[in-house]
């Protein structure tokens, strides 16, 4: 028996990697299905524009269709770009001897304008390809060309959707809102005779390559054994999240990030273990005068481009305190356990992407003069020097503190201090990579 699950993709090569057949493959390994593909042209791409396309010779496309399924064996299937008109009837004529699920992405365009369907193979694809698919999937310039109707609203995809499905045989059809105007992105599903929406906010992000993520996400899903709406229904996360969490390459449309899916978990799991280790070890150090009245935290934050706000900073929930004469954390670690620490990070991070855990310590001189004794760049802010614009503003002074500190040295502070204000305690904060570098700090200054 196959313990994984397995997903063809029928689709283009994008040479920058945020469409076509690689951004079905990291879709799929963001599912933990093994991704199978089938070529049916490379195009010289980036974000900005597709550059040259070349077509593969139709009996490849099927030939390699052919080798994995006779082999390897196809949980689910979708199709992308299929160029023209000759290799969407060889596609047709391979998938036909086989029974998985169909996903059929009728790329037409490509979002920096280049057209990725020959003009003359839309009725083929038509004619061909839907009448097979499970689900079809058009934004909203392809259901017009589909339906041969105008969409502007979600009532009109309703329509256009029902339309489609009825004229074309396919199962399902689920017309994509992120061209319809609109604060949310709303995609609407016809299948089997009734409507349901996927609604999610319009993020801003990066767009190239949803349509074929998003897609790909359902096979993966349909593969693993899901019904067809819930497989939706965790596409049209999967999606908002690697848009919102896109990477910032390229001079044109920036690429979805499918690993986001993934890496988000894995990370906060690692620094949760991380973090409640060193949280121990500095219970056992019992460095109890170190722990000011307010208590002391202890934070991890999440790496940057994920670490935005102070949920995705692991911090002490109910922060550590001091207990007769014993150091104790009051509760777990959690994310978003942290206010103050969590914004200190985060500011720190902006000029030192890697440095994404803090502690804080009860103020003294003798401290601070160890620290720079040991060698630690030390510098501080002070409280008397924040503009009034910063005092007014809720949760600005600590950002504003922080940098100013960063500025003041040439080097990157180990430690940065401040001597407090009226009912505030002053404070030394302690930065490093990882949680097991700050206690490093730390045991310089026991
Ligand atoms: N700005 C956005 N915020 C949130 N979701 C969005 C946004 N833009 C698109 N989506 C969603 O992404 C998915 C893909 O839709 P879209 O209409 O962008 O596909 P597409 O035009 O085929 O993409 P492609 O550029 O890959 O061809 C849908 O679920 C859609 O609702
Ligand atoms: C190869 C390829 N397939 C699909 C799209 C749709 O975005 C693209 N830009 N490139």
């Amino acid at each position: 028996m196959r313990l994984v699950k397995t997903a063809l993709t029928i689709a283009g090569s994008d040479s920058g990697g945020g469409a076509g057949i690689e951004a079905d493959l990291k879709t799929f390994t963001a599912f933990g299905v093994h991704g199978l593909v089938a070529i049916t042209s490379v195009t010289a791409q980036n974000t900005q524009a597709v550059t040259a396309i070349h077509d593969i010779p139709p009996d490849v496309v099927s030939e390699q269709i052919r080798a994995v399924a006779e082999d390897i064996g196809v949980d689910a299937a979708k199709t992308g770009m299929l160029s023209n008109a000759e290799i969407i009837k060889a596609v047709a004529k391979t998938v036909k001897n086989y029974d998985f699920p169909l996903v059929v992405d009728p790329v037409m365009i490509a979002k920096s304008g280049a057209p990725l369907l020959r003009e003359d193979a839309v009725d083929a694809l038509i004619k061909y390809i839907l009448p097979l698919a499970t689900l079809v999937t058009p934004n909203r310039f392809e259901a017009e060309k589909l339906s041969g109707m105008k969409i502007r609203t979600v009532e009109d995809a309703k329509i256009a959707a029902k339309k489609i499905a009825e004229e074309t045989g396919a199962k399902a059809v689920i017309v994509k809102g992120g061209h319809i105007e609109g604060e949310e992105a709303i995609d609407v599903l016809y299948h089997n005779g009734s409507y349901r929406l996927y609604r999610a906010p319009k993020v801003e992000g990066c767009t190239h390559g949803t349509g074929c993520s998003f897609s790909a996400a359902i096979t993966a899903n349909l593969a693993k054994g899901f019904g067809l709406e819930d497989a939706i229904e965790v596409a049209k996360k999967f999606i908002t999240l690697g848009i919102a969490m896109g990477h910032r390459i390229g001079h044109g449309h920036c690429p979805v990030n499918q690993s986001a899916w993934i890496e988000i978990p894995a990370e906060k799991w690692r620094i949760y273990e991380e973090l409640t280790r060193a949280v121990r070890e500095f219970e056992e150090m019992n460095p109890v005068k170190f722990i000011p009245e307010v208590g002391t935290n202890f934070v991890y934050s999440l790496p940057l481009p994920y670490a935005r706000t102070r949920d995705d900073v692991a911090g002490v929930k109910g922060r550590i305190v001091r207990v007769g004469n014993e150091v104790r954390a009051v509760g777990p670690v959690e994310f978003g356990a942290s206010d103050h620490l969590a914004r200190a990070v985060l500011t720190f991070m902006k000029f030192y992407p890697e440095y994404r855990s803090a502690i804080n310590i009860r103020y003294s001189e003798e401290t601070v003069r160890l620290a720079e004794e040991q060698g630690l760049v030390v510098s501080f802010y002070d409280r008397r020097e924040e503009p009034e614009e910063i005092k007014e503003r809720e949760g600005a002074t600590i950002p504003w503190g922080i940098e100013s500190a960063i500025k003041r040295v040439k080097q990157r502070p180990d430690v940065i201090y401040h001597l407090g204000d009226v009912g505030k305690e002053p404070m030394i904060l302690i930065f490093g990579r990882n949680p097991r570098e700050v206690l490093d700090k730390l045991r310089l200054l026991l």
